[in-house]
């Protein structure tokens, strides 16, 4: 597949008459599971995409490390990729030689595109965290946070920096979302999948099967690369 050189997959971007706005989900994907593709593939209609873009981090900052190499990891969600239309793998952040910042990212992709407004996706755990990320007041002037539910991660734990941060931010639906650039967060609706890629390391460490957690290309991939033994 064609590589555009801002690192994206050579997939069509924006269809007339849809919408510009610019979903992205970040993560270490290692390996890339249900958990992240089954919510965000629900997420799309909710938000009114028409795809979504997988950002691979090559240098995680708050991971102690990576099982796989970035370049597997970013091989496995370009396999994941295939499948769907509506996934597009940006390998961006590979191409830095530095920690994989959400804001650097961000930046860059506000200057290619100014105009549009760009919903950064993360899963419960993350929001739990957001505070301790890399400048994140000013993450929230380039992006709208979109957080889904996640096994584990309840709402009525989470920690009183969290709290704060949605009293401030929160909105409650995607038209009052819509009414701003950027600087809201929003929760979307339930979608459980106790999955893990830490679970998925372990279960394939042990021998167990895993089949039902990943697609089946990534699957082949790992095995074919002897991942995670
Ligand atoms: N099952 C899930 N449900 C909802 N969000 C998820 C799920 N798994 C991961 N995410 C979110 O996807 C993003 C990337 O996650 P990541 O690649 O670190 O996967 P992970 O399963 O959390 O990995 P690990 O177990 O190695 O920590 C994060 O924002 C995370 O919160
Ligand atoms: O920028 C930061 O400080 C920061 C801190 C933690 C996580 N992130 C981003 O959040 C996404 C999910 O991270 P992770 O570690 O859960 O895979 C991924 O895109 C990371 O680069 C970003």
């Amino acid at each position: 597949m064609k590589t555009s050189d801002s690192g994206q997959t050579g997939k069509t971007h924006q269809t007339p008459g849809k919408t510009h706005d610019i979903g992205i989900l970040g993560g270490t994907f290692d390996p890339i599971h249900l958990g992240h593709l089954n919510p965000a593939r629900e997420l799309l209609k909710w938000l009114g995409l028409d795809h979504l873009i997988l950002m691979p981090a090559a240098i995680p900052p708050h991971k102690a490390g990576t099982s796989a190499s970035a370049q597997q990891r970013a091989q496995m969600v370009k396999l994941a990729c295939e499948q769907e239309q509506v996934f597009h793998c940006d390998e961006r952040e590979l191409k830095r030689q530095s920690t994989s910042y959400t804001l650097d990212t961000l930046l860059e992709i506000k200057k290619e595109h100014p105009h549009q407004r760009i919903f950064f996706v993360i899963g419960m755990d993350s929001l739990f965290t957001f505070t301790k990320w890399h400048k994140w007041q000013e993450i929230l002037t380039l992006c709208h946070l979109v957080v889904n539910t996640r096994p584990g991660y309840e709402l009525a734990d989470m920690p009183i920096d969290t709290r704060q941060l949605l009293a401030r931010h929160q909105v409650a639906d995607v038209a009052a979302l819509k009414q701003n650039l950027a600087g809201n967060i929003i929760l979307a609706p339930e979608s459980r999948w106790d999955i893990s890629s830490t679970q998925i390391r372990q279960q394939l460490k042990s021998g167990r099967d895993c089949q039902h957690l990943l697609p089946a290309p990534v699957l082949a991939y790992i095995r074919q690369h002897q991942l995670y033994r």
